[in-house]
Order: C-alpha cells, then sequence, then structure tokens
C-alpha cells in the first residue's frame, strides 16, 4: 500500500488493453511512459502539483510486451520532481531495453550526472506546463543545458502551443537536440495551416535539431474517447513532413486524465492512421528512438 493517497479525480490506466490489431515492428520503442512511485520505496515531491497512483516498473514491461513492442524510453514526470530514483530503479532492473529521460537541477554534480548517465538517462526535460510545475528560470535552464551537453544528451521541453511564441527564441538558443512532448499540445479545433501549428512546423522546419513526438492524441482530441479523428491530420502532417525526426510513446499510465483513459492498445491501433507506410512506422518506432537513445547500439549493427 502507497504512503500517498491518489488525488480524488485520479484515473487509474486502463486495466485491460486490447491486443492491438497494429503489429510493431520488431524493436519498437516506446518512447513516452513513465513510472510512479512505489510511494513508500520512492516519495513523490512534496513540491508536486498532483498525486498519482503507483505505476510500477514491472507493469510497464508488463504493458510493453502486451503491446509488442521492445524498448522503452522513461521519462521522469513532474510528480516525483528532481528525484529520480524510480527512474533509476526501472533503468537499473530495464536489462538495458530502458532509456531514461531525468529532471535535473543546475546546480546537480558532476558525480550525480556521471551515475545518471550510467544508469541509462540520455535526456532532461524542461516542463513548461504551469498547472503542471514552476519552470526554472530559462538562465537556470540554459545552465542545465550546458551541463548535459558534454554527456551527449538532448532536452525534452514539454509545453502548450499558445505559450510557443514567447518561447520560441529561448528553444532555439538550447545547444543540444531538443525533443518537443506531444507535438507542443496543438488546440486541434484550429486548422493544421493554421498560424499556431505552422508556427510548430516553422520550429521543426528551420531547426534540424529539433524533433517532435506525436503522442498523447487523448490529450488534445476534442471528439472524444474513440478514434480521435481531429488529431491524425496533425501527427501524420509531422510524421510525414519530419519522418526522421518523429518518435510515439503511449505515456502510460497517463498522469491527470480527466475526461477519460484511453486503452493503450487502441492508441497502438492509431500508429497506421499517422504513419501510413511500412517505411515510416519503421522509422518512427525503431530507427528514430534507436539513434537517439541507444546509438552505439544500432551504429553497430547498421553503421554511422
Ligand atoms: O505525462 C505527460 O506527458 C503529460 C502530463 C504529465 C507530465 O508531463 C508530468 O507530470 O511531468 C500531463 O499533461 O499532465
Amino acid at each position: 500500500m502507497s504512503a500517498f493517497t491518489p488525488d480524488a479525480d485520479w484515473l487509474h490506466w486502463h486495466l485491460s488493453p486490447k491486443k492491438p490489431d497494429f503489429v510493431p515492428p520488431e524493436g519498437a520503442v516506446d518512447a513516452h511512459c513513465h513510472v510512479f512511485g512505489p510511494g513508500d520505496q520512492f516519495p513523490f515531491a512534496p513540491e508536486r502539483k498532483y498525486t498519482p497512483c503507483d505505476a510500477s516498473k514491472d507493469q510497464l514491461w508488463a504493458l510493453r510486451d502486451h503491446l509488442g513492442f521492445s524498448r522503452n524510453v522513461i521519462v521522469q514526470a513532474t510528480c516525483h520532481g528532481a528525484d529520480n530514483r524510480a527512474l533509476v530503479d526501472a533503468l537499473e532492473h530495464s536489462g538495458g531495453l530502458a532509456r531514461g529521460v531525468a529532471t535535473v537541477r543546475p546546480d546537480i554534480s558532476d558525480e550525480e550526472l556521471q551515475a545518471l548517465h550510467a544508469a541509462g538517462v540520455r535526456g532532461v526535460r524542461f516542463n513548461f506546463v504551469k498547472r503542471l510545475v514552476d519552470a526554472l528560470p530559462f538562465d537556470s535552464l540554459h545552465t542545465v543545458a550546458e551541463r548535459i551537453k558534454p554527456l551527449g544528451w538532448h532536452i525534452v521541453i514539454y509545453f502548450e502551443a499558445q505559450e510557443l511564441p514567447e518561447l520560441y527564441d529561448f528553444f532555439t538558443s538550447l545547444p543540444t537536440t531538443i525533443v518537443v512532448d506531444h507535438m507542443g499540445r496543438p488546440d486541434v479545433s484550429k486548422p493544421v495551416e493554421g498560424e499556431e501549428f505552422q508556427l510548430f512546423i516553422r520550429l521543426l522546419r528551420e531547426n534540424s535539431n529539433f524533433w517532435s513526438k506525436v503522442s498523447c492524441p487523448e490529450r488534445l482530441s476534442l471528439t472524444g474517447p474513440d478514434t480521435y479523428d481531429d488529431v491524425v491530420p496533425f501527427a501524420r502532417h509531422v510524421v510525414e513532413q519530419f519522418p526522421e525526426r518523429v518518435l510515439w510513446g503511449t505515456d502510460w499510465p497517463h498522469p491527470n486524465m480527466k475526461s477519460h483513459m484511453p486503452d493503450d492498445g487502441a492508441l497502438v491501433d492509431m500508429i497506421p492512421r499517422i504513419a501510413p507506410t511500412p517505411e515510416l512506422q519503421q522509422k518512427l518506432l525503431v530507427e528514430n528512438p534507436m539513434r537517439l537513445y541507444w546509438p552505439e547500439e544500432w551504429e553497430a549493427q547498421h553503421g554511422a
């Protein structure tokens, strides 16, 4: 039993997701997911803005296998703050099949950075979503960026589309590969060719170090929890325009979902709708995440 009580409106992840009709290619990577707690072993951060249920590494591995995936990229969520112990524990018990994206403070020691790298961390996350976190000042984030660049790490950024204009110049000043969570959370009531989403497309087009996850239709859709039809054009546009720089993830255990809880198997079945050819699926699910998170292994198998 966890030492923490989930928020009263917390939705638990889907306990019996369908077996996907879509069979992912061999070596497919779930490139955005989380582990939470268990709270009595890995306490949630005092500064958190939500309290989740526990969601263990073993439950994540079971979902991976059920969906037909082979590897995970586990992303530190704000409920754990800069305490990466639950993440590191999962990485150290993954048999090399998981990599991590941590949250670190500017004053982290070199020894702590090296230990995170040894565990399998390959990036840090900058979260700007106000309901989740009070973001650090730009100069502090620049300090983190300069500290992690020598390790070859990248930076995952999470923001809402309406904030992109004010964040744009800061983002393009960062010195590493940048991965945008969930396409920058577009307002899908607006057109793909509209000003708001085209600013995001310009960010990717004019900056070859920028990647995007085409995940989380369940967070973005206004048409409800069946097919997320209104999100498909946005994700498909990004995949077709930037096939070498896209990633996909389940976002299990789907923190802070309020309207419904998606079936992870149904999320997998959306992949052919946003990546309609085997070549695009191979890049999205295997080549791109392997190049970013397991580059040595990928280059050993396929050349640089
Ligand atoms: O899990 C996600 O990608 C999205 C989240 C949670 C999150 O990012 C966090 O807690 O760090 C959200 O929109 O509430």
